[in-house]
């Protein structure tokens, strides 16, 4: 499902984020990235739905090779890719079943089709009471699930989330994994940026360990430790 080929990305302030990056992962898998602060766990991540592109090296999504993309594809693209934020990114004048709905009207869905994927996607992350309130209603958990549903109500096939617990306790970032255990389950891919070690600990899968813009680490059902 991802492919990459000898990526390497050099921001133009001269800053190396990807050294030499060749990986496969298949299709359904659970994938966490983990690694030290600045070590390219984003800019790893970014370069899958072409938010940063890499400056040498090829990406392929499902056998297309990103740098063949015009820009006028590239929506199409990230379309199909669901992406969880740290920081939710709602739209506050908009009610929960709004800003998941808006995901659709952009692509131009009928009304029925809105309709059934909303009210569906809210019970899935357990919001289905409260799809008439507003995000500066809802706890961190909360708004985070409301993101979730917003990635998730096009049902993609590859899920993309980058620290989505960064900002919540514990108790809570369990229960936002475990939506996306069940998303996984489905049959989404889901690569995982994380520095949550206790979840990486408990809930095994596919770690990869980004150091220096490299993968020095890549172990099945592996555990978060590593140096420094
Ligand atoms: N847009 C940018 N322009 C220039 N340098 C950047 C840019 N984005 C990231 N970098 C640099 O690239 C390196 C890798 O950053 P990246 O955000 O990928 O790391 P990270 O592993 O996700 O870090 P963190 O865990 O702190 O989020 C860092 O040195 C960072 O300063």
């Amino acid at each position: 499902m991802i492919k990459m080929k000898n990526v390497y990305k050099k921001y133009s302030n001269g800053v190396v984020a990807a050294n030499g990056i060749n990986i496969d992962i298949n299709r359904g898998e659970f994938v966490y990235v983990v690694g030290p602060s600045g070590a390219g766990k984003s800019t790893f991540i970014k370069m899958m739905y072409r938010e940063e592109a890499p400056t040498s090296g090829q990406i392929f999504i499902d056998g297309t090779e990103l740098g063949s993309l015009k820009n006028k594809e590239i929506p199409y693209l990230r379309r199909q890719i669901g992406v969880v934020f740290q920081d939710f990114k709602l739209l506050p004048r908009l009610n929960v079943y709004e800003n998941v709905a808006f995901a659709l009207e952009v692509i131009e869905e009928t009304p029925t089709e809105i309709r059934k994927k909303v009210t569906d996607v809210l019970a899935l992350v357990g919001l289905s009471q409260k799809a008439r309130m507003f995000p500066n209603e809802l706890s961190g958990g909360e708004q985070q699930r409301v993101s979730i549903a917003r990635s998730i109500v096009n049902e993609p096939k590859l899920v993309i989330a980058d620290e989505p617990t960064g900002n919540l306790d514990p108790d809570t970032s369990l229960g936002i994994m475990n939506i996306f255990e069940k998303i996984n389950n489905r049959g989404a891919t889901i690569i995982m940026a994380t520095h949550n070690k206790d979840i990486v600990n408990s809930i095994r899968h596919r770690v990869l360990l980004v150091e220096g813009g490299m993968i020095t680490r890549d172990e099945y059902e592996g555990e978060y430790s590593y140096e420094g």
